[in-house]
């Protein structure tokens, strides 16, 4: 005998991508670790990592010498060996490894595999090994996230000619964002928010933020978040925030730091 089961569609839940700045991953608290639990009862949730100080004081203590060009690392071939090291390594290691103790299913992810990010050279003459991103190829992130599992991705990508490259956090995690159709990304960082005079600016738009950097009042590594922010802006994506990581990240908290749209009108839930 066969028993109709009724067929109960339950709608995926929407994918959350959260940037977790190199500024903060050495402050975050238990809370905020817990924090991924409770946005995991509501988002799909994708962790795109940085980790440029710890990458300066490993280079420091090595004796390599660091360049940036307009906040982005010239990249040797020594010096990619111990962005590897680091982003690939220990920092991937320790952040899932604080959520697995909390009991959350998270995976590392290497964004140069699995064709995830596919990358061209920004700029070798003057970057070397660095990469933008070409394409994004979402299929891993989204079996995971099917599967229950939270990918921890560490921002490098692979070039046609099979070459590593590293990638700015910022740019990857807006590049993730707009591939797997995110309905909000965050960037979550050292700093309240965009300030300006001190204050927190509690919500911009694109044109402002030109504005903005051409006065110099944003600046360093300010600037890639708000750029990449922009880019991944879209009708699915109405909203990019800028938050601080000093707080565990609840869901009523969205509302805090700097909240940035196509156009101005009120934050909305
Ligand atoms: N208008 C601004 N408001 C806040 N921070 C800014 C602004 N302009 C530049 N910054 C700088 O951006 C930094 C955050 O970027 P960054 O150091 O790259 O952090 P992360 O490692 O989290 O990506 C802040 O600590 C601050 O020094
Ligand atoms: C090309 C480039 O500059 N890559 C960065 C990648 C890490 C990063 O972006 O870390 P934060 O988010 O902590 O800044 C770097 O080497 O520092």
């Amino acid at each position: 005998m066969t028993t109709s089961k009724s067929m109960q569609v339950t709608e995926p839940k929407p994918v959350i991508v959260i940037k977790l700045g190199g500024s903060m991953l050495d402050q975050l608290t238990d809370d905020f670790y817990n924090s991924f639990q409770d946005l995991q009862k509501h988002y799909q949730v994708i962790i795109v990592h940085g980790g440029g100080p710890a990458i300066t004081r490993l280079l420091d203590q090595l004796n390599i010498e660091g360049e940036f060009y307009d906040g982005l690392r010239k990249t040797t071939p020594e010096t990619l060996e111990v962005v590897e090291m680091v982003l690939g390594g220990s920092v991937n290691g320790k952040i899932t490894g604080h959520l697995m103790k909390k009991g959350m299913k998270a995976v590392g992810v290497k964004g140069s595999e699995a064709s995830l990010l596919q990358a061209d050279y920004l700029d070798k003459e003057n970057l070397g090994l660095v990469g933008e991103v070409r394409d994004v190829n979402p299929a891993l992130l989204q079996k995971l996230l099917n599967e229950g599992y939270l990918p921890v991705v560490a921002p490098f990508g692979r070039t046609d000619d099979h070459q590593t490259v590293n990638i700015n956090a910022d740019v990857a995690a807006g590049a993730i964002a707009t591939a797997v159709g995110a309905e909000k990304l965050l960037y979550v960082t050292d700093v309240p928010g965009i300030l300006v005079e001190d204050e927190i600016l509690a919500l911009t738009t694109p044109e402002e933020i030109e504005g903005m950097i051409d006065q110099g009042t944003i600046y360093g590594g300010m600037i890639p978040k708000v750029h990449s922010a922009t880019e991944a802006l879209s009708d699915h994506l109405e909203e990019v925030k800028i938050v601080s990581g000093k707080k565990p990240l609840m869901e009523g908290d969205m509302l805090n730091g700097t909240s940035i749209r196509a156009k101005r009108k009120e934050p909305v839930e």
